[in-house]
């Protein structure tokens, strides 16, 4: 099965402009890319990335500018997966239960409403991303006659969109994107009690 990798890959992470400069940030959002890749590579299904812009890549890359909704409708061609480029904790395990899940549309939620990956083998699904689009993704799946599965999954409902998404990644994580990451100088603060990360002045 291909699994399409969404890429925004001008001015990407813009929520982690807070913590990250803008070079910081497309480095990381590619080592995230890289990360992810491997481990659907080390699955049965093998990945394409589907970039706003040419970057290089191991893999094969398909360039698409529009809007994310639209470059992933076009290609979404079932049996399919998508799964997103900042799913910095997946594995090859988490991926295969998504992939080898059995269902017409299959979705691993992200925290917060999105739709962090899919399986999709309905020809007449289509994507509605950003804002709660898992219940978009659900509603779709019905009106079009099948009923969306959930798989469980903490490391596939983690996407790295916030700062505080970084103490997810360095506590769980085990790919480049964490040893990225530490010689940033993030590490793990606690400061009333509760998780967070902070970054050593170098
Ligand atoms: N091809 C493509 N991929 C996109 C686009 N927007 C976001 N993505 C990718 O879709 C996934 C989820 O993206 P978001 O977390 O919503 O956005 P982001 O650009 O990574 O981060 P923010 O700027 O903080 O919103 C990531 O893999 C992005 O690289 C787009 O317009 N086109
Ligand atoms: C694209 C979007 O990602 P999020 O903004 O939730 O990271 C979604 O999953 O609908």
């Amino acid at each position: 099965m291909d699994a399409l990798v969404p890429f925004a890959a001008r001015e990407p992470k813009t929520r982690l402009a807070t913590v990250l400069e803008p070079d910081e940030r497309v480095e990381f959002a590619r080592t995230m890319l890289r990360d992810v890749c491997s481990a659907i590579d080390a699955t049965d299904a093998s990945p394409t990335v589907l970039s706003t812009d040419p970057i290089d890549s191991e893999w094969p890359v398909v360039v698409d500018d529009r809007p994310l909704t639209a470059a992933v409708n076009d290609r979404l061609d079932p049996p399919v997966a998508v799964v997103m480029a900042d799913l910095a904790l997946a594995t090859p395990d988490a991926l295969s239960r998504l992939f080898g899940a059995e269902g017409e549309v299959v979705i691993a939620p992200g925290l917060g409403g999105g739709t962090n990956a899919l399986v999709v083998r309905e020809p007449d699904f289509h994507t509605d991303y950003h804002g709660a689009s898992v219940a978009d993704h659900r509603r779709i799946a019905s009106e079009v006659g099948v009923e969306a599965t959930a798989v469980d999954s903490f490391r596939l409902a983690v996407d790295i969109d916030e700062p505080e998404d970084l103490a997810e990644l360095l506590l769980h994580g085990s790919g480049e994107s964490v040893e990225w990451l530490r010689s940033a100088g993030f590490e793990l603060s606690t400061p009333d009690g509760r998780v967070t990360v902070r970054r050593q002045a170098r």
